[in-house]
């Protein structure tokens, strides 16, 4: 099933150009994701008698493209690529180039100030110039560039700027992604010599007048009748879709029927989806679409400030994308029996402190229940939002045992600190104030019983929520920046709910590790020589939560944990 749905997924009908694809092994790799080979355009520098004399796999790959429909266009310089009556007046929604290379000069090395501004004006330069012609209002440009000294250093985004376009993303080429594909040298003595890819980029491009900040809620109609009875939901923003040619991730239907080949997508999901949220570059879809769905209705939904064209978006493990907003509050006909949970504390307990170890401070009962209510129903505004609580992925495929959302920058186990990386496109809202202020009064007193704790301004806030089988390893809180870290600056880390067994120590083993318990309302502080410390949940006590939080703020069995860090 599984196998299938990948297959059919990775299809897609965006008119695509690639230029200069040295012996076309590139196109030659991506041309089956297309619905319709006519859809691409390889194009080559070299004529189709030098790409024979040059390349040993060039026939072959011709003829695959060939028998995929693709158009095979010899010939073509960037220099003219817009004027080449072959292309004329052809568009693309999105045009490649990958490692654009001006050739080899005897004596000139690729460090050189010349040899840069050589690949500057000679190939960079008007191959921007002319595909910014050649594309759709809301097409793409990618060039793939190696992204090391002193390939790094060819000013390829201003360039970019000053032909009136706008930097959307920086990905890592993964070049396992194109089965076939053989970078080749391309110039020089051995132009058939391939090269070592190493540390490479997409840099993805778009035209600067694209309205960019409109977030669009789609509602597909289906052929047989104009009722609202189909529903897709795309699992990501386009402008993940896009990422590496590949087009649909997921559609969620609601009901009705579909015209195939939808119907093969459609059966390989189990999943009910709510409408979701699209954005701009949904535009897309209606090449993708149009074929097999009659009408698109699409209605702006409202402004956000989310800059959705920030570089440094990453792209999230498909399985992290919830199919349903993680609600920390209980529905309303549930709360009834939370009169019936056991009550262990006494709520009226005075706050008091406990130094773990230098550097590392437990204010007990710290935060009142008016403020742990609060805490709540922020967490839950934000969390069932755009950007709202996930089950962040790990790079082995497996999840995390809590539920996650973050203030101030967004912060995921496989991208860590990154401008945006979440499946719906957002960035994370700034700390709320009032969290702000609370973080700050905790290392203010935590300050009163270790002075050598630093103090700082919290712009970062990851919540997790650990339901009463949540757990989290041991680990250390080392994503921050190196001055951060340098300066010992602490994580302030309050709890709220149910009780957690926390656990600390020198290094990762867990049976060397102190536990202490963690309850609502609690607040450690770790700072100067504890910043590195070891950490982790080890269980959740179920019904542990004070009973006035429960019944004030319906919060769901678990455990709220934030915790406050300054980049
Ligand atoms: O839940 C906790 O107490 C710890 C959370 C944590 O260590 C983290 O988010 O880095
Ligand atoms: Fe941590």
């Amino acid at each position: 099933m599984l196998k299938e749905f990948v297959h059919v997924t990775r299809r897609y009908a965006l008119k695509t150009m690639t230029v200069s694809d040295g012996d076309l092994s590139y196109a030659a790799s991506i041309a089956t994701r297309f619905v319709d080979g006519r859809d691409l355009t390889a194009t080559t520098y070299d004529s189709y008698e030098d790409l024979l004399k040059i390349y040993p796999e060039a026939e072959g790959n011709v003829e695959r493209l060939k028998s995929l429909s693709v158009n095979v266009i010899h010939n073509v310089a960037v220099q003219n690529l817009s004027t080449d009556n072959r292309l004329a007046g052809e568009k693309f929604d999105c045009i490649i180039n990958n490692f654009p290379h001006s050739g080899f000069v005897k004596g000139l090395s690729e460090t050189v100030p010349e040899m840069i501004k050589r690949h500057q004006d000679l190939v960079i330069s008007p191959f921007f110039q002319h595909a910014v012609k050649m594309l759709y209002p809301n097409g793409q440009i990618h060039i793939t560039h190696k992204a090391t000294p002193p390939f790094s250093n060819w000013d390829i985004v201003k360039i970019a700027e000053t032909h009136g376009l706008k930097l959307l993303s920086m990905t890592k080429f993964n070049p396992n992604r194109y089965p076939g594909y053989r970078p080749k040298c391309g110039a020089g003595h051995t132009p058939n010599k391939g090269f070592r890819v190493g540390k490479c980029v997409i840099y993805k491009f778009v035209l600067k007048k694209l309205k960019s900040k409109k977030i669009y809620k789609f509602v597909l109609y289906s052929h047989k009748s104009k009722k609202k009875n189909l529903i897709f939901r795309y699992a990501n923003p386009i402008y993940q879709l896009l990422d590496n040619l590949i087009m649909v991730t997921e559609i969620y239907v609601l009901t009705g029927s579909l015209p195939p080949p939808l119907v093969m997508i459609a059966s390989s999901l189990s999943n009910l989806g709510q409408p979701h949220k699209l954005y701009n570059e949904c535009l897309f879809l209606e090449h993708l679409f149009t074929w097999s769905i009659k009408a698109i209705y699409r209605k702006p939904l409202e402004d956000t400030n989310h800059d959705m064209y920030k570089p440094n978006n990453m792209i999230p493990a498909i399985d992290s994308i919830p199919t349903k907003p993680f609600s920390l509050i209980l529905p309303e006909k549930s709360t009834n029996s939370l009169s019936e949970i056991e009550m262990k504390k006494d709520y009226n307990l005075k706050s008091s402190c406990v130094v773990l170890k230098p550097g590392m401070v437990l204010l007990k009962n710290y935060i009142s229940i008016t403020d742990q209510v609060e805490i709540v129903k922020i967490c839950q505004e934000f969390g069932m939002g755009p950007g709202g609580f996930y089950q962040p992925g790990l790079n082995s495929g497996a999840k995390l045992n809590l539920h996650m959302m973050c203030f101030g920058r967004n912060w995921d186990p496989q991208t860590k600190y990154a401008a945006r990386y979440r499946y719906d496109g957002s960035q994370a809202p700034p700390v709320p104030d009032k969290l702000v202020s609370l973080a700050k009064t905790s290392i203010k007193d935590s300050q009163a019983h270790d002075d050598k704790i630093p103090s700082m301004h919290p712009d970062i806030c990851i919540v997790n929520f650990y339901t009463t089988t949540g757990r989290l390893g041991m680990h250390q809180d080392r994503d921050e920046s190196s001055d951060s870290l340098r300066k010992g600056l602490p994580v302030v880390s309050i709890s709220v709910g149910d009780s957690a067994q926390f656990l600390y120590g020198h290094n990762r083993d867990v049976r060397k590790a102190n536990d202490v318990l963690l309850e609502s309302g609690d607040v450690v502080v770790f700072g100067g020589k504890s910043r590195n410390v070891y950490h982790g949940v080890k269980t959740i006590i179920p019904n542990s939560a004070p009973l006035p939080l429960l019944q004030q703020s319906k919060l769901r069995p678990g455990r709220l944990n934030l915790t406050f860090r300054q980049f």
